[in-house]
């Protein structure tokens, strides 16, 4: 239960002046998901984490003669003469030309009401104006001063006023008198820092580090380098890294089984393999191996680079599982995905004697009755499927260990959800393709041990990556037709931009229609719309070669292994992330022939894009080109937060709190260490911080070990 004494900041922010029925909705759904919380309500807690991005300095009041070419300014004058637009013509602004004796300025409405701009300005009468300067004619003028105010309430008004990131339909001046309410809401709460560790820091409390930071009193007030945000990242970081220590900790917990294997499948499946392990991926296989053959629970984490070869990891770990008498199961996040690694697998463990079977939403009616008792009955060692493996009645007879590809779409909640359905003693294998920079990886899987997969398999050639413009799209194609007379195969990859799915489509589908007429009978089309087995049929062709070209969407991103494929060109490639195009460009190389990936981009080009081509160009190392993601564009944007519900950071900017993230590790620990149960003081005020930023289900655990 939360502390009684965080009632005030949970309570709904409905009752604020200001704030109506329509607001709070828009206002919850703008700034919850930001915590990782969704709901329909705001609450006052979610106001106060709304941090201002910058501010606006009113101190400067330069004379009319004096303005600057741009910027806020705010002018004392006298309100000379209202100019209102000839009746009927809503097109002409409302005028109104003040004056400070040492020249004329202009305030511009428009669409606005005569009344009010009457009532605001009395001619004769002198008032503050603060706004942005605009120029028109050599003539300086305001338009919609942001405050026309007498001298009396511009003295009582802070002149540094903090500006709030908006949503649509939220004006600035609402939102800042929420907040400004909310903050009076604000308990006294007990320090869960250090205290000599904030002193150390310079850090404020955490009540008045809010204060601050909502009430600037000086321009650097809310930068990323103010004390008052580094304590409030830190507080976040914090509650983070202490919820997934308690996860781990409550999942090692849970009683482990020793699954030792017996390397009789291993030996065998090694032998099918027509490649040698890389030393990356032996190494690997050693970690999980010594895992397993612990009493201990394993979390492990595989990183691997695009194409490093997860997936002969992963198999050999099943192996083991199966070898040691249990199930193993394989979660993958698409359906394309699940039935590619079936059919991958399926050869091996032919060849290996190990039982096999595939199991997808797609899987219905007396099939899927026949492949659950299986299952059941421990018949097949190892299933293959989507996430429909652990929502419906699949019912395992003993599942040692649980392999997740991709799972980076999935949180923490989600781990534990898994944990209670494979029951206590399931050892977890989790597989990400795409390489995350460390202080990421800390604050989303901070609860699991890591292996990497640093090197590809030997032999890879690096890949010839080029950035074009959309108008030289004629040459491309063109050099498509050379490399496909030569019998090699190529991805065309059409992007999805947010709006419209149909308009996206359309524009797929053209461009189908456009390759499939200069390449006759050699081009398949896959998107996401399409029915399954209309889509497996035609990667299905493109794989045995039957099409030699392939355009899609974006729905290959993930996991799609046709080595043969050797070119990839990717339209509005400034569209995409980094991440995004690694692993999109990772779908080439990833046999001995030499590939080619080419970026279509649209002029004019962003300063962001043209980094992020430019990147992609430099360079092939997926942990490096993920350290420019992050810097590029931020941790939610990165992980592609909203559909996630991972921990995204109201507070911490992990692009530069990386520092504080160790230091939150190691004190998470170093406080559980002594006080498991967090139950002496600094423990008691740690639960407050664990509410205060919803980590509820990591007191749960407290309570439930
Ligand atoms: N040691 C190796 N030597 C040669 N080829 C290998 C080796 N290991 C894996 N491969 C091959 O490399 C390709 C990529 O492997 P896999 O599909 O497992 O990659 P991945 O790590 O899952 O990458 P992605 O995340 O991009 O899908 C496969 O065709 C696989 O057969």
């Amino acid at each position: 239960m939360r502390p009684p004494l965080l009632n005030p900041l949970f309570a709904g922010a409905a009752g604020l002046k200001g704030i109506g029925a329509k607001l709070d909705k828009l206002l919850a759904g703008f700034l919850r998901p930001a915590h990782g919380t969704p709901g329909e309500t705001t609450r006052i807690v979610d106001l106060l984490f709304h941090l201002p991005s910058g501010i606006v300095d009113r101190r400067f009041r330069p004379k009319i003669n004096g303005l600057p070419r741009d910027g806020v300014v705010t002018v004392e004058a006298t309100v000379m003469r209202h100019r209102p637009p000839p009746p009927g013509n809503r097109r002409v602004p409302y005028r109104v030309d003040v004056s400070d004796g040492t020249g004329p300025l202009t305030l511009v409405f428009f669409h606005a009401y005569a009344d009010s701009i009457r009532r605001a300005l009395p001619e004769g009468e002198t008032r503050f104006i603060s706004g942005k300067i605009d120029w028109f004619n050599d003539e300086p003028q305001i338009a919609h001063p942001d405050h026309i105010v007498s001298a009396d309430e511009f003295g009582r008004m802070p002149l540094i006023e903090p500006v709030y990131p908006l949503t649509e339909g939220l004006s600035p001046k609402v939102l800042a008198k929420a907040i400004a309410q909310a903050l009076e809401k604000l308990p006294e709460l007990p320090e869960w820092q250090d205290l000599p560790f904030l002193q150390r820091h310079g850090w404020p409390s955490f009540q008045q580090a809010l204060r601050t930071l909502h009430h600037p009193l000086a321009p650097t007030a809310v930068g990323l380098e103010s004390p008052d945000r580094r304590r409030l990242a830190y507080d976040e970081l914090l509650a983070n890294q202490l919820a997934l220590t308690l996860v781990r900790a409550n999942m090692k917990r849970a009683q482990g089984r020793k699954l030792p294997g017996t390397g009789e499948l291993r030996s065998r499946l090694i032998k099918a393999l027509p490649y040698s392990l890389t030393n990356a991926q032996a190494e690997a296989v050693n970690d999980i191996l010594r895992d397993m053959a612990s009493g201990d629970r394993m979390l492990r984490l595989l990183q691997g680079d695009v194409g490093s070869g997860k997936t002969v990891v992963a198999l050999l770990a099943l192996a083991t599982a199966i070898e040691s008498g249990a199930q193993g199961a394989l979660m993958v996040p698409t359906e394309i995905l699940a039935r590619q690694h079936h059919a991958t697998l399926s050869k091996l463990c032919d060849a290996a004697g190990i039982s096999v079977t595939l199991l997808t939403g797609r899987e219905k009616g007396k099939t899927r009755d026949e492949i659950l008792a299986r299952v059941a009955a421990g018949e097949t060692a190892l299933v293959v499927g989507t996430h429909a493996l652990f929502q419906e009645h699949v019912v395992f007879k003993d599942l040692g260990l649980v392999v997740i590809d991709e799972q980076h779409r999935f949180g923490v909640h989600q781990r534990l959800a898994l944990q209670a359905k494979a029951g206590g003693a399931t050892d977890l294998l989790v597989m990400t393709a795409t390489p995350i920079p460390r202080t990421l990886a800390l604050t989303v899987y901070g609860d699991m041990d890591v292996s990497k997969l640093t090197e590809k398999p030997a032999g890879r050639l690096p890949i010839d990556t080029r950035v074009i413009p959309m108008a030289r799209m004629d040459d491309v194609i063109d050099g498509l037709a050379r490399s496909i007379a030569q019998g090699n195969r190529a991805y065309w990859v059409c992007p999805l931009v947010e709006e419209s799915e149909q308009v996206d489509l359309a524009a797929a589908e053209e461009r189908f229609l456009q390759l499939a007429s200069r390449f006759k009978g050699q081009v398949g089309l896959v998107h996401g719309r399409m029915k399954g087995p209309d889509k497996d049929r035609v990667m299905q062709e493109f794989k045995d070669g039957t099409l030699q070209l392939l355009v899609s969407t974006t729905v290959i991103e993930v996991g799609v292994d046709v080595p043969e494929a050797t070119a990839i060109v990717i339209e509005n490639a400034e569209r995409f992330g980094l991440a995004q195009l690694h692993q999109l460009r990772g779908r080439v190389g990833r046999g001995s022939g030499k590939s080619s990936c080419l970026l279509l981009y649209q002029e004019p080009l962003g300063e962001t894009a043209k980094a992020r081509l430019s990147i992609m160009r430099e360079t092939e190392d997926g942990f490096r080109i993920a350290e420019e993601d992050l810097r590029l564009r931020g941790a939610g944007e990165m992980l592609g937060t909203r559909q996630s519900g991972l921990p995204l950071f109201s507070m911490a900017d992990l692009s530069t709190d990386g520092d504080l993230l160790q230091a939150a590790r190691d004190d998470a620990q170093l406080v559980l260490n002594k006080d498991a149960k967090l139950t002496g003081p600094r423990g008691e005020a740690l639960r407050v911080l664990l509410y205060l930023f919803e980590r509820d289900e990591a007191i749960r655990l407290l309570s439930a070990g």
